[in-house]
């Protein structure tokens, strides 16, 4: 749980040193006043409005940029009254985005259309990959060394197109690329904890793959903490987790897909990267991102220690059940598939 939301609207007086816990709870760090500069690209849109906010909200962030194609004047006055310390201002149109990328230290990507019922992520690739492509270029140009936190679906593929567009520009550096896959990590504990009526502060649950369908796999045999769980729970809360955003589009009807849990999810992984930056120890969430973890499949997600140079150690799987590993088997095809595809379409 992020320690700012839990602080509230009381914690501006205690900004100039406030302890702040990692997600897992085992970190207790003292923290001077933010000083960093984040960028939400995508900022107008259902997802990115929410996340501006909770950016907005955590005292680690001196400087926040909205950037959208349009609509973030609007977006960057509303969150800007909220009276916390970070700085806010809005940018719009391809013109801005140098203003709105310049010093910064993450950068978080939420742009580009959601699904709609009967459509897969890999649905989105036509359009997506385009503006994850453009924006990636703007990065390369104005903010080289920063994090850069892809939400932009499909993730297995648009993680790829943002390492070969760093790649020809000359400014790749594999441990400052994530996709973020905090989703199905949160959807996960909270649907253990559900089930197996557990508090879901105290649940640890490791979710690796990618972002789609099959190639979410959350590790039940390292759920902590554990309960006895039947083969037929563990199938049941694989498949709800792997189906998690589908549940949310049709919930939708039509009207998009996750917004507000993939605000929460985002704002997560996000201060965890700035954490790392700041030099917290023991700071780890998985992430999908290059990877030698799986041999033959060259982004995976894993749980990985985040530090001043961002993913600094990649953590292997562990001992996976027989279920697990089949699972893992079943995934291989697809996620290498969407691997290439991306990569292919950035080299075209
Ligand atoms: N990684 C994950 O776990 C999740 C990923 N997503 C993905 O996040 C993306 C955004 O979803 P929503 O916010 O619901 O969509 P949305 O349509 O509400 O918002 C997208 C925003 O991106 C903006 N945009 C489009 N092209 C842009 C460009 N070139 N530069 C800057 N901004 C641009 C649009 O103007 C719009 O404001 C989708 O691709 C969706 O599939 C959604 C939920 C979870
Ligand atoms: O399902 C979608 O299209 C959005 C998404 O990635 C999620 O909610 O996990």
């Amino acid at each position: 749980m992020m320690s700012f939301l839990k602080v509230g609207c009381n914690f501006i007086p205690k900004i100039q040193a406030q302890a702040v816990c990692c997600s897992h709870g085992n970190v207790q760090q003292q923290w001077t006043r933010g000083k960093r500069t984040v960028a939400v690209l995508g900022a107008a849109g259902g997802i990115g409005q929410p996340l501006g906010l909770l950016m907005k909200l955590n005292p680690l962030v001196s400087d926040l940029r909205l950037f959208d194609i349009a609509g973030t004047p609007g977006v960057a006055c509303d969150i800007s009254h909220v009276n916390t310390q970070a700085m806010v201002a809005g940018y719009a149109g391809d013109a801005e985005l140098e203003k709105a990328l310049k010093g910064c230290h993450l950068v978080i990507i939420p742009a580009g259309v959601p699904r709609k019922p009967g459509m897969t992520r890999d649905d989105l690739f036509n359009i997506n990959a385009g503006i994850v492509k453009s924006l990636c270029l703007g990065i390369a140009k104005h903010c080289p060394k920063a994090l850069v936190n892809i939400i932009s679906n499909p993730v297995n593929s648009t993680v790829p197109i943002a390492a070969e567009v760093f790649k020809k520009a000359g400014t790749y550096d594999p441990k400052r690329l994530f996709g973020v896959t905090t989703l199905d990590v949160v959807r996960a504990r909270t649907f253990y904890a559900v089930r197996m009526k557990v508090p879901v502060k105290e649940v640890d649950l490791p979710v690796v793959g990618g972002h789609a369908g099959i190639t979410i796999l959350p590790v039940f045999s390292q759920v902590k903490p554990k309960k006895q769980m039947s083969a037929a729970d563990i199938d049941a809360l694989t498949k709800r987790t792997q189906d998690g955003g589908t549940e949310v589009v049709q919930a939708k009807a039509g009207k998009g897909s996750a917004t507000l849990s993939m605000a929460y999810a985002g704002a997560l992984f996000a201060e965890a990267c700035l954490k790392g930056l700041e030099g917290a120890k023991g700071v780890v969430e998985c992430a999908y991102v290059e990877s030698k973890v799986v041999p033959g499949i060259s982004f995976f997600s894993s749980k990985v220690r985040l530090g001043p140079n961002g993913a600094e150690e990649i953590m292997g799987l562990g001992d996976l059940s027989d279920y697990e590993k089949k699972a893992l088997e079943a995934m291989k095809k697809e996620l290498i598939g969407s691997i290439k595809k991306g990569v292919d379409f950035a080299k075209s």
